[in-house]
């Protein structure tokens, strides 16, 4: 990262079913002729350093790429904490020194350009041990800012607590919150729904 915050990964999540637009992986459908896959990258790239793709099954899909697929480490598709999970163990194992991690959805194409500094800059800032990202006075708890050495405290509240909702999760800790304008375009708009591509669509003229 081009200051003196913290080294930080990123990590796409694209590990859902995509099921309110019939199954198959998001990211991989197109805006403006490109993936939104490859909107994610372009966005995030140039503000971590190194970006991770979490999702299932065959990695093979995501050649192109050029990314370390992770899968998530517990079965049953528990969530979005699953994919967390998956990119802090990842972290762990393979980037020591590497303390943090941002978590990004794979179906939000418009993503700021400065969200890593943010969140880091606010977490330090509250002394927090978290950060999740809001606009429009609404919390956006799949895209924040983790610390590697909370994985185990996570994998337990997984796999032995069942826990589901991020939310639920980041209320043991301290917490920052950093909010974003969401005019023009909210950059955490997530195409959900094949309506959602379509507005998406016109959304990508008015974007940053
Ligand atoms: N790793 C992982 N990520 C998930 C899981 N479920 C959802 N996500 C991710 O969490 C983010 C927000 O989830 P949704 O927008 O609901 O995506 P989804 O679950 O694929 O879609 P729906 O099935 O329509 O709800 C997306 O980036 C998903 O890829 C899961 O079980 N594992
Ligand atoms: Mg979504």
């Amino acid at each position: 990262m081009m200051s003196n915050l913290p080294s930080t990964l990123c990590v796409v999540l694209a590990g859902g079913l995509g099921r309110r637009m019939g199954g198959g992986d998001k990211p991989m459908r197109e805006i403006g002729g490109r993936a939104i896959l490859d909107h994610v990258i372009e966005r995030l790239e140039p503000q971590c350093d190194g970006l991770l793709l979490n999702a299932n099954g065959d990695p093979a899909r995501f050649a192109r790429f050029r990314l370390p697929v992770i899968a998530d480490p517990v079965e049953g598709y528990p969530g979005p904490l699953a994919g967390i999970l998956a990119a802090l163990e990842w972290t762990a194992a393979n980037r020591a020194g590497v303390e943090w991690v941002v978590s990004a959805a794979g179906d939000c194409p418009f993503l700021p350009r400065d969200l890593i500094t943010r969140l880091q800059e606010a977490r330090l800032a509250d002394g927090a041990d978290l950060a999740v990202a809001a606009s429009g006075g609404q919390v956006h708890p799949v895209i924040g800012l983790w610390k590697v050495a909370l994985r185990d405290e996570l994998r337990h509240a997984l796999v032995e607590e069942d826990l589901r909702k991020i939310d639920r999760w980041t209320a043991r800790y301290r917490l920052a919150t950093v909010s974003w304008p969401h005019e023009p375009v909210d950059p955490f708009f997530n195409a959900n729904t094949l309506d959602d591509l379509a507005e998406a669509e016109r959304l990508t003229t008015q974007a940053d």
